[in-house]
């Protein structure tokens, strides 16, 4: 059979242009940028809690680009994920990758809770595996000065993303000190952690060994398998080196076990800090987690034309002595 010429354009242009989509979509694929979404497919999700999971996105699409790996080295950062059907997009923190330390521009892992009638979270949680998601960024919410390398951060629930993200920045950085407090409502959301019996060990020099035979944990607390994100952040902890020169101070508080932050937790780590009394750079306490939580740390942000600003210094923070530490919510 004979085809005839214009036929053969027809048809070679189809390939070229079924071909021209392919190589698009590949890149695509890997250029995950600011402006606009693109799709990458989920490639796992390991369960934190009931409510919690961490979602791995687009491992191998990512293999080729660099867009990470500068931001990782200096900010707290988020990417959007887009809701297809309702057209809503939020805001979600990258965790540090746990395995492959050295190519974190490899993975982009989420802990992803799902609020009670919350639209996107809840979408997310009942995608199949395999799934394709729409994500665009990065984005940076706080460029951590270069001069920084004492911070103090009270996280509440999910917040504790942007606090790993913190640590694995101040960890590069020889000298430093970081102190998470991080609060839960529930043991399951940190499955595993030592709490601590604050009445024998509250300060820093605890954690540099310094008083170790005090360091003990309440007896009620049931030895459990670590879950991802308590891994990640005793990860954190044996890697920093210990010393007086550098700490990485993880202290555990939940709710059910009746274990709240509470102001004399921040001053101890001020006086600490102190005492340690060796850098002189920008001093940062983070604040992250729910709305109510943030406000009763350190008040309202504030929207300003369309602006959300950090409004001012409110809440608990606002009536310690903070020796010239700086508040910054998130
Ligand atoms: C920079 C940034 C980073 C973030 N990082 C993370 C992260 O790493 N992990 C994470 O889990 N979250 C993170 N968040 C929060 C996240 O963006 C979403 O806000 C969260 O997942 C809830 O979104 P949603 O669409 O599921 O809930 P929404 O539909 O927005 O609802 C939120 C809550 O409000 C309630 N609600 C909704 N509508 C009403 C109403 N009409 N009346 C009363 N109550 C109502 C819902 O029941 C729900 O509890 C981040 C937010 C920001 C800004």
């Amino acid at each position: 059979m004979r085809i005839r010429p214009r036929y053969l354009v027809a048809i070679g242009t189809s390939i070229a242009g079924i071909s021209g989509y392919q190589l698009y979509c590949k890149d695509n694929h890997a250029s995950l940028n600011p402006a606009t979404f693109t799709p990458f497919s989920i490639e796992s999700r390991e369960r934190v809690s009931t409510a919690s999971k961490v979602f791995t996105i687009g491992q191998d699409a990512l293999s080729n680009t660099n867009v990470l790996s500068d931001i990782w080295g200096r900010a707290i950062w988020s990417i959007e994920v887009k809701q297809p059907q309702l057209q809503i997009a939020r805001s979600y923190t990258p965790l540090p990758p746990s395995d492959d330390v050295s190519n974190p521009e490899k993975q982009i892992r989420l802990l992803i809770k799902q609020e009670k009638g919350g639209e996107m979270s809840t979408y997310l949680h009942k995608l199949p595996e395999c799934a394709t998601i729409e994500i665009r960024g990065p984005h940076v919410e706080c460029v951590i000065p270069e001069n920084t390398k004492e911070v103090i951060f009270l996280a509440g629930g999910t917040g504790i993303a942007p606090a790993l993200q913190v640590a694995r920045v101040l960890r590069q950085r020889p000298g430093s000190h970081v102190c998470i407090l991080w609060a839960n409502r529930t043991m399951e959301e940190c499955a595993g952690a030592s709490i601590e019996d604050e009445s024998k060990s509250s300060s820093w020099t605890n954690w540099l060994g310094l008083n170790s035979t005090v360091r003990t944990f309440e007896a009620s607390t049931p030895i459990t398998r670590q879950g991802p994100i308590v891994k990640l952040l005793e990860g954190f902890r044996s890697e920093m080196p210990q010393s007086e020169a550098s700490t990485c101070t993880i202290k555990y508080y939940v709710d059910e076990k009746q274990k709240f932050i509470k102001p004399a937790d921040i001053v101890q780590q001020l006086q600490d800090s102190q005492s340690i009394g060796v850098n002189t750079g920008a001093k940062i306490i983070f604040v992250s987690g729910p709305d109510g939580f943030v406000n009763y740390w350190a008040g309202n942000k504030l929207w300003i034309d369309g602006q959300e600003t950090q409004g001012p210094l409110g809440g608990v923070l606002s009536r310690l002595d903070l020796q010239g530490w700086s508040v910054w919510k998130l």
